[in-house]
Order: C-alpha cells, then sequence, then structure tokens
C-alpha cells in the first residue's frame, strides 16, 4: 500500500486542501469523520497534517467529499491484478443486500419516528441514498461500529435541496416516489440511473401509483409529480409487470394509505419481504407476503421508533458460492438466505456440483431463512435445459450471470437465455477474452460451451454490476496473471469484496494508474 509519510511536507498541504474542501462543502469535521467512519480527532489530526494517509484513504475522503481535490489529472480508477489458478479455502459470510438497504432507506421516509437498520453494507449505492436523504434534510447517523444506520426524518422535506447528482446515480431514487406521494402534494425528482442494462422504463412504476391520486410529467432532467387529492379508501393495483421496485414503491404508497390496498402480481423476491417485515415493526400489516398478492392495511400516521436487522443478500450468496465452484475449492458461504437460493442450488445440482447444506437458523430479523452452504469440487455439466430466470420463486434474474461462468467450467453446451435485459448477456461475451468459447446468439442469449482452458487477460470491467463480478471470478480460475481495470462499480453492490475473497486466499491486488 502507497503511504503518504507524515514527516513528508505535502502532508500538512493535502491537510490544508481538505480542510478547505470540507469548509467548501459545509461540513464539520464530525460530519466528515461520520461519512469516513471514523472520529472527528482522526480528521483534526488529518487536517493539522499529523497523520500518516493512505491512498485508499485519500480516495475515501475524496469520496466523501466528492471532490477531485487529491487526483492528478484524470480521475483515478482502481484496476485489480489478479493471480488465478488457487484453490480457495475457508468459510465467507454473506453480508446484507443492496437491494433490501436502498428500499429500507427510502421506506424510512414513511416513519415519523426514527429507523435503526442493523447490519447495512458499507456500499456506494447506499451512500448515494443516504446523501440524497441528508441533502433533504433526514438525519442520518452510522453507528461508531459503522454497521447500523440511524434514520430520522424532518417534519418537512426541503426537496428543493436533493442532491441531484447522488440522486441521479441511482435508480433507486424511484423508490422516493410512493413514501413522497402521501407527504407532498407536488414534487420533482431527478430522473433514475443505475447499471448500463439496456431500456428500463419507469411506466409500470406509473400504472402502480396512479391509483394514489399521482400523475407524472417528465421534464428536462426530472419527474414532476402531482398527486391528486382524494382517492377512494379501498384500492386496487394491478401490477403489468412483477417488477422488484414498483411493487415495493405500490407498497410504500400503500402504507400510509389509510384504508385497504391490493396489490395484484406483485414481487415476493426477497427485497420486498424485507421491506414487508420492516412496516410489520412499524404496525403496517401486509398479508400474502410470500405470495403475488398482498393486501396492505395502511396508516394514516407512523411514528415509532424501531429497529430492524436487514436480511443476507442472495445475490452476494451466489457471487461467493461461485467463487468457490470455479476455483474447484471447498469453501463454505455461511449465512446464505435459502429460500431464494433453492432453484439456484437444484440447477447446480443438475449441473452435478457436490454441496452440503448445514441446519437451518434464523437470521437477525428472525424471518428469513439461513443456512450455511459448503461447495465441493465437481465435475461440471451443462444442464439438459436452457438456464433462465424468473420473478421470484424462479432463478433470480441478477444470479443469472454467474451460471455464464459457471457454465463455461462445466462440459458441453449451455444456453443461457437473459430475456430480461437488453444489455446485460453482451457484457458477459468479454468471458472468451480469458479463453471460454461464449457465443452470444441475439441480444438476450448466450451459448457457451465448456470445459474452459482458462487463460489470464487484460480486460476492461463491465459497465455492469453483476458481469463485473462474473468477469473478476473467471480471473480466480484463469492460471496466470490477470488485470481487470477500471473496477469502481463492484463498490457500487459489494463491500470489501476483494479484501474478503483474499481472506479465501485468492491473490489480488489492488493498484491505480
Ligand atoms: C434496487 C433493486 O431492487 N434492483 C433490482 C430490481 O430492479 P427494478 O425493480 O428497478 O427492475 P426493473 O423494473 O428495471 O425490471 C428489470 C427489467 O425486467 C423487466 N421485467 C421485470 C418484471 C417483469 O415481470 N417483466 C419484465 O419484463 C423490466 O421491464 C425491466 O426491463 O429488480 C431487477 C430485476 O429483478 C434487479 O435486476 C435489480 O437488481
Ligand atoms: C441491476 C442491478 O441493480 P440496480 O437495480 O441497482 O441497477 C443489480 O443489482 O444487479
Amino acid at each position: 500500500m502507497t503511504v503518504i509519510e507524515e514527516t513528508d511536507t505535502s502532508v500538512a498541504e493535502i491537510g490544508t486542501l481538505i480542510r478547505g474542501a470540507r469548509q467548501n462543502k459545509g461540513l464539520t469535521q464530525s460530519q466528515l469523520a461520520e461519512r469516513l467512519n471514523t472520529s472527528q480527532s482522526a480528521i483534526a489530526r488529518i487536517e493539522q497534517g499529523s497523520q500518516n494517509l493512505s491512498v485508499e484513504l485519500l480516495t475515501r475522503i475524496n469520496r466523501a467529499l466528492e471532490a477531485d481535490l487529491l487526483s492528478i489529472g484524470a480521475p483515478r480508477a482502481s484496476h485489480l491484478r489478479v493471480t488465478g489458478g488457487q484453490q480457495l479455502s475457508g468459510t465467507i459470510t454473506v453480508k446484507s443486500s443492496k437491494n433490501g438497504a436502498v428500499a429500507l432507506l427510502c421506506a424510512s421516509l414513511l416513519n415519523r419516528g426514527r429507523t435503526r437498520l442493523r447490519g447495512v453494507a458499507r456500499i456506494v449505492e447506499v451512500d448515494r441514498i443516504v446523501d440524497v436523504l441528508r441533502s433533504i434534510g433526514v438525519k442520518v447517523t452510522w453507528s461508531a461500529d459503522g454497521h447500523d444506520l440511524d434514520i430520522v426524518p424532518p417534519t418537512n422535506l426541503d426537496l428543493d435541496a436533493m442532491d441531484a447528482d447522488a440522486a441521479k446515480r441511482t435508480r433507486s431514487i424511484i423508490m422516493f416516489l410512493g413514501p413522497l406521494l402521501n407527504r407532498n402534494p407536488d414534487f420533482e425528482l431527478p430522473y433514475a440511473g443505475g447499471c448500463d442494462l439496456g431500456t428500463r422504463t419507469v411506466e409500470p412504476h406509473m400504472i402502480a401509483l396512479r391509483p394514489f391520486g399521482l400523475e407524472v410529467v417528465a421534464t428536462s432532467g426530472a419527474y414532476h409529480a402531482t398527486v391528486a387529492p382524494d382517492r377512494p379508501q379501498d384500492i386496487k393495483v394491478v401490477l403489468t409487470e412483477r417488477g422488484d421496485t414498483v411493487t415495493e414503491n405500490a407498497i410504500m404508497a400503500a402504507a400510509r394509505h389509510p384504508g385497504v390496498t391490493t396489490i395484484r402480481n406483485a414481487s415476493s423476491n426477497y427485497m420486498v419481504q424485507d421491506l414487508c417485515f420492516y412496516l410489520d415493526l412499524l404496525g403496517v400489516r401486509i398479508d400474502g407476503v410470500g405470495t403475488t398478492t398482498l393486501t396492505v392495511h395502511g396508516l394514516a400516521d407512523i411514528n415509532s421508533d424501531v429497529d430492524y436487522a436487514l436480511a443476507e443478500d442472495p445475490i452476494e450468496a451466489m457471487s461467493l458460492l461461485t467463487a468457490g465452484i470455479v476455483t474447484h475449492s471447498e469453501i463454505t458461504v455461511a449465512r446464505v438466505p435459502i429460500e431464494f437460493m433453492e432453484i439456484e442450488l437444484a440447477t447446480l445440482a443438475e449441473m452435478g456440483l457436490r454441496y452440503v447444506l448445514s441446519a437451518e437458523y434464523p437470521a437477525a430479523n428472525g424471518r428469513t431463512r439461513l443456512v450455511d452452504v459448503t461447495v465441493q469440487p465437481s465435475d461440471l455439466r451443462a444442464p439438459i435445459d436452457k438456464i433462465h430466470p424468473m420473478p421470484f420463486p424462479g432463478l433470480n434474474i441478477d444470479n443469472l450471470p454467474f451460471f455464464a461462468v459457471i457454465a463455461a467450467c462445466a462440459s458441453g453446451h449451455t444456453l443461457i437465455h437473459d430475456w430480461v435485459y437488453d444489455n446485460r448477456a453482451i457484457h458477459l461475451s468479454v468471458l472468451t477474452r480469458l479463453g471460454a468459447d461464449v457465443r452470444l446468439l441475439d441480444p438476450h442469449r448466450l451459448d457457451i460451451n465448456g470445459p474452459t482452458h482458462w487463460s489470464g487477460a487484460e480486460v476492461s470491467c463491465p459497465p455492469a454490476l453483476r458481469p463485473a463480478v462474473v468477469i473478476l471470478l473467471a480471473m480466480l480460475a484463469a492460471k496466470g496473471t490477470s488485470v481487470l481495470r477500471g473496477v469502481d462499480i463492484i463498490a457500487r453492490g459489494y463491500e470489501q469484496l476483494q479484501e474478503r475473497l483474499i481472506e479465501l486466499g485468492a491473490q489480488i491486488e489492488t493498484f491505480r494508474d
């Protein structure tokens, strides 16, 4: 790790630069400390130039201040150098999900009381929503150990002050519509961003929220929302797509509607269940959790201090299992939310994967069922049928990309059909650079012929979260040295993934230009 020594006069200059940038941003030392998960006294030392600085810390300060003050020339992307072909060993624990966290951060706007979210993953997507919440006046505080978040909304949100830059970088901003429509008759939100996966319209959200009186006009760069004052006591919402965030938006709108809302064709995926469990703590009764018809008994006002422990992430579980599978290793992935991994494991069993499940035990939320999964080195074969995702309880859409690298390790032809995204399968064809025989039949279908004799290569990270991780995992399988350039996107959804893989024995080094 590069460390700038405290004896170096540049440390004092950097300290002065940091103080200026912090003051410019209107932050106190304590507020900056909180963003960096450190103490106010550490910030004071940094600003006085009496603390050694690592490049890693400087990068985090840069990000926390949204400044470019420490980069030389162009922004400095991170890259990984991977020495592959090593077997992994040991146990790795699944963290809570990006998608549950963003939903619950948005849902906390429904509660006038204090929401404490336990075990929140430290990922960039969470930071973005936290920044947006803070910018509109919500008090959001990380606990001293950096794992829990306290959220207290103000009486009136200052929507005009919204941090549009942070908002535009995340698609989840669309989930402000549901909570806001019961608070404000008229408001604006920036356009939703997210990974480069092709067209993802917001029309299903409009269809879901129209029954609550919401109308949205898209103006330049923003959605302008108005809410009609009158609406029926009992509302029926029929979703045209069984989407996750659209279901969450409808649930959040219904939670503060003082009547009964029935949502048909609802997603019952893991993040939707996380949301329902949290709302249950707030006193909102929801019948049908885990099914496609949800009945929400809303409340006109919610004012409760609650603690909710987020559930474990099935997508991270799949990512970590894949690391073991493609490196022919025996590893244990602990705290796997089994309800959301059953089809994936059944498909892997069809492909010849040997694995052992522990007895089930409950997650900290008391609701989600967990198991530890130990994968064993196995000779894999292509499945007879194509692999395709379906809304829950099907094979998860975000887990599909991991089957591309697994299929490349299996003997025979596997057809992978991503009917959902127009632009995700194409990113997986990058696997050919590492020696895989992957043919893109059309934007939605891949024919993968294995087993692959992997070889190291230098590759640019795809601009999409899951394919980026898939390429990293293929590099772990490939003997020799590989370089994955521009990996910052991985931190959008994974906390310290590289560091945790290193603990299993992976040889990964981070460097910058
Ligand atoms: C923050 C969050 O929770 N993000 C997840 C959520 O995004 P989100 O809920 O935003 O997903 P979208 O609404 O964009 O749906 C994804 C794509 O699937 C299509 N579609 C979806 C459902 C359906 O029944 N029919 C259909 O065609 C949509 O048109 C879209 O092209 O769900 C996606 C699909 O599970 C996941 O990849 C995302 O990780
Ligand atoms: C597509 C994904 O997320 P988002 O909806 O945040 O873009 C994902 O998690 O793979």
